[in-house]
């Protein structure tokens, strides 16, 4: 069956949609309800109608990302001062992963956020320094092999002196992205726990990717009812918060409403569930962002994209001080930051092919906004 979808003519000119998520029963049933309201499937114009009616359900779902890039983005001001685009922690980076919070890390900026910080190991600071000298990185947690030995008073200590002195910085973030990179060290992942619940208590935005989703799957109650958590799973990830949450299997055919329950059932935060089409719900509404980015699937893609919504619900968040929008910015913040990754992404595969990597996804984040959003 022939879908036809509401895609924008910037983002259509990437490629064919790629939309198998919204021939979903949601979607069929809602174009069943609505031909059947319209009196009946049998004459030729009603197979018309019934077409329309299709493309009316689709545009339901499918965001109007480009709209939503162009709303949020601020202009470039020269009254603003620096961090007034934005500050952005990443808390990530340990002996095996440093590529993913420097991915992260360096997007944010990359867009347009002013200030990058990456809190991560001892061990993985100099390697993430070394990447880039745009990145403020601390290197403050501490892994189980490097206190082992130590009495567990002794660790209790570090512990409350590594929160301290994250406390110092936190309130000054406009957003932090917990995971990537991170590991699943007991030790490490308990205090990323308490730097969570803090974040929480001052109603700092926090986006959850890889391990920091490990974290809270065990631990649900870290998000469960904060509507500033943004939580960006991808289809192993989604498949074991479906498993805990929902004790059920994924299910393709019902994604949409799978995806909402997800999202209500943790008490209201924003679910961005990557595939071939992303899925964007908050509990209460469900929205795709479905045209084709690229055929590479080189790891690192996915924290190009936590760094990216930290950035985009920053800015949704501070443009809806001053416009009353009635879309949730964290929802805004995870469509532009969609988007965007997979418009960079289609960039770099026109040059690179079979060689593209994230690096390259990376480059082409600047031109892709600004195609959009010209700068002048
Ligand atoms: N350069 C760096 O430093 C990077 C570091 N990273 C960091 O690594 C940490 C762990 O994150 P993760 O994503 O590797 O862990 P997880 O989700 O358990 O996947 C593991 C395995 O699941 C499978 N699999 C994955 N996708 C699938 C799919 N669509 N459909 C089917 N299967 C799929 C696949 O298994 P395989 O096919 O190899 O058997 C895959 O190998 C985390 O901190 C993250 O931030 C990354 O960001 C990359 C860049
Ligand atoms: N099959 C696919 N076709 C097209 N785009 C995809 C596909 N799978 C994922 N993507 C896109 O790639 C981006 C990263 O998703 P992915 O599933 O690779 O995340 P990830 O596994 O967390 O990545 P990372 O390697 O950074 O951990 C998302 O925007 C997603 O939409
Ligand atoms: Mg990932």
């Amino acid at each position: 069956m022939l879908i036809k979808y509401g895609v924008s003519a910037g983002f259509a000119s990437l490629g064919s949609a790629k939309n198998c998520m919204l021939a979903s029963s949601a979607v069929l049933r809602r174009q069943q309800f609505l031909i059947r309201s319209l009196g009946g499937y049998s004459d030729h114009t009603n197979q018309e109608r019934m077409q329309e009616i299709r493309s009316m359900s689709g545009t339901t779902l499918e965001a109007d990302a480009e709209n939503v890039l162009r709303e949020i983005t601020p202009v470039l001001d020269p009254t603003r001062h620096k961090g007034q685009a934005g500050k952005i922690a990443v808390i990530g980076g340990c002996r095996e992963y440093t590529g993913a919070p420097y991915f992260a890390a360096i997007s944010a900026l990359k867009i347009g956020a002013d200030l990058s910080h990456v809190f991560c190991t001892k061990d993985a600071a100099p390697v993430i320094k070394s990447y880039s000298p745009e990145l403020i990185v601390h290197p403050l947690l501490e892994e189980s092999y490097s206190i082992s030995g130590l009495e567990d008073e002794e660790k209790r200590h570090i512990s409350s002196k590594i929160l301290t002195e994250f406390d110092k910085w936190m309130k000054r973030f406009d957003c932090l992205v917990v995971g990537p990179g991170l590991g699943r060290d007991p030790y490490l992942l308990e205090c990323v726990s308490k730097i969570v619940k803090h974040a929480r208590q001052s109603n700092v935005p926090i986006v959850i990717d890889g391990d920091g989703l490990f974290l809270v799957t065990e631990s649900l109650d870290l998000v469960s009812g904060y509507p500033l958590a943004v939580l960006t799973p991808n289809v192993n990830e989604y498949k074991r918060l479906v498993q805990k949450v929902l004790s059920c299997e994924v299910n393709e055919q019902q994604a949409p409403e799978l995806l909402k329950s997800l999202a209500k059932r943790i008490g209201g935060v924003t679910i961005l569930q990557k595939g071939k089409s992303d899925l964007i719900s908050d509990g209460e509404i469900v929205k795709s962002v479905s045209f084709y980015g690229s055929p590479r699937r080189c790891g690192g893609q996915g924290d190009i994209l936590s760094g990216s919504v930290a950035v985009f619900l920053s800015w949704a968040r501070t443009k809806r001080k001053s416009v009353d929008s009635p879309m949730n910015p964290t929802v805004l913040g995870c469509i532009a930051g969609s988007a965007l990754l997979r418009k960079a992404a289609s960039l770099a595969f026109e040059n690179k092919k079979r060689s593209t990597l994230t690096t390259d996804i990376i480059e082409c984040l600047g031109r892709s906004l600004e195609d959009i959003c010209p700068a002048r």
